[in-house]
C-alpha cells in the first residue's frame, strides 16, 4: 500500500503538529548546543556513546568534531556545490528533481506546512540508485560526479557509527541500522542534498512569512548538516519545550557537523531519541545576506525496511510509505 496523503491519527497528529510551528518566536542562548569528539573513535566508544545519547535526549541536536572528514574534502564538497548553483539556469533544469525520489534540482518547490510559504532557496539531491540522467556532464561540471559520491560514501560511514552507538543504547545489535541502509541495495534512499540559500534581497526584509527553510522535523533517522562558519540562521526548538517558542541558534563552525535526529530513529526509539523542529531563519537588517551554502545527508532507511519499535508507539510502516507521505506534504505539485 502507498500512503501518498495522510490517513492515520499518528499521521494526521504529526501533520498537526508541524502546521502549529511556524510562529517567529524568540530566541535564546539558554540551552547549550554540545560538541563532542569523535577522536579515536574505536577506543572512546563508550564515552561517546554516553555523550551523544545525552545530547541526543536532551535538545535532539548536536555536534560532532574530530569526525574524520577532514577540512580539506569539506571545502571541496562545497566548492562543487557554488559551482554546480553558479551553471546557467539552462543546464540546471536538465536534471530536474523527480518528485517524490529525493533526486535532481529544484529551486523553490518546498513548502513547508508550518508556513506555507516556499523555502528561499534551491537545492540538488543525489540518491544513489535514482540518478539516471541527473548528473551534470564532464563538460558542464568536471570532477562534479565523482566529488559527491565520494563525499556521501564518507558521510554514510560517519552515520552508519553515529547510529551504531544509539543502536547499542537502544538494545538492538550495532549493525541494526547498518542493515537498514544499505548502499549496495537498490532499495537505499539516504540521500545527499546541496543547498544554495538565496542571498536575500532588500524587499523581503521585514516580511515574517518569508523563511530560508520553515520550521519542520526532519523525514529520516539521522541528520548530518555541514554549515559554513559565518553562515548562520539555524535554529531549534526541543519539542518538549514547544509551548514556550524560544528557538536556540546553532553556531556553525567549518570544523562542526551539526546532528540531529530524524522522526524515523523517533518512532524506532519509541519517541527516547526525539526529532526536534528547526529552521533557518532569514537574516535581519544589519546581517550578512549573502549566499548561504549548507551539505545535509539524510541517513533514511531503505525503502523496504520495515519501521517497528519495540514499545509499538507506532504503527509498522515501511520507510518507502513514511517517506512518500512525508514529501507529499511538503513539496509543492
Ligand atoms: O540548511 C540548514 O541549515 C538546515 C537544512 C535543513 O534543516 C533541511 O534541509 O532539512
Ligand atoms: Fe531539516
Amino acid at each position: 500500500m502507498s500512503h501518498t496523503t495522510a490517513t492515520t491519527p499518528t499521521e494526521m497528529a504529526e501533520l498537526d503538529r508541524e502546521r502549529r510551528m511556524g510562529g517567529q518566536g524568540t530566541e535564546t542562548t539558554d540551552r547549550e548546543v554540545r560538541r563532542i569528539s569523535l577522536a579515536d573513535f574505536e577506543n572512546r566508544r563508550a564515552e561517546i556513546t554516553d555523550q551523544l545519547w545525552s545530547a541526543a535526549t536532551d535538545i535532539g541536536f548536536f555536534q560532532v568534531v574530530d569526525h574524520g572528514i577532514d577540512l580539506a574534502t569539506v571545502d571541496h564538497a562545497f566548492d562543487m556545490s557554488a559551482r554546480f548553483f553558479d551553471l546557467p539556469r539552462a543546464v540546471k533544469e536538465q536534471y530536474p528533481l523527480k518528485k517524490g525520489q529525493n533526486a535532481g534540482w529544484e529551486y523553490m518547490t518546498q513548502v513547508r506546512p508550518s508556513v506555507g510559504t516556499p523555502d528561499q532557496k534551491e537545492s540538488y539531491q543525489y540518491t544513489r540508485p535514482r540518478m539516471d540522467a541527473l548528473w551534470p556532464s564532464e563538460e558542464e561540471l568536471a570532477g562534479f560526479r565523482s566529488t559527491i559520491e565520494d563525499f556521501e560514501h564518507r558521510c554514510w560511514r560517519l552515520a552508519m557509527n553515529l547510529l551504531g552507538c544509539f543502536a547499542d543504547r537502544l538494545g538492538l545489535d550495532r549493525e541494526f541500522f547498518t542493515r537498514a541502509h544499505d548502499p549496495s541495495s537498490t532499495t537505499y534512499q539516504s540521500t545527499l542534498r546541496l543547498l544554495h540559500y538565496y542571498a536575500f534581497p532588500d524587499e523581503l526584509l521585514d516580511d515574517e512569512s518569508i523563511w530560508r527553510a520553515g520550521a519542520h522535523t526532519d523525514f529520516d533517522a539521522l541528520t548530518l548538516l555541514f554549515q559554513r562558519s559565518g553562515q548562520g540562521g539555524l535554529q531549534v526548538l526541543p519539542g518538549a519545550e514547544a509551548h514556550g517558542q524560544a528557538w536556540t541558534p546553532v553556531e556553525p563552525s567549518d570544523d562542526a557537523i551539526t546532528c540531529n535526529i530524524g522522526d524515523m530513529l523517533m518512532r524506532w526509539s519509541d519517541d527516547r531519541l526525539p526529532s526536534n523542529f528547526h529552521r533557518v531563519r532569514a537574516p535581519r537588517r544589519g546581517e550578512y545576506r549573502g549566499p548561504r551554502y549548507t551539505i545535509a545527508y539524510f541517513a533514511q532507511a531503505n525503502t523496504d525496511v520495515l519501521i517497528e519499535s519495540a514499545g509499538g508507539t507506532y504503527p509498522p510502516i515501511t520507510a518507502a510509505a513514511y517517506i512518500a507521505q512525508r514529501i507529499a506534504a511538503n513539496f509543492r505539485k
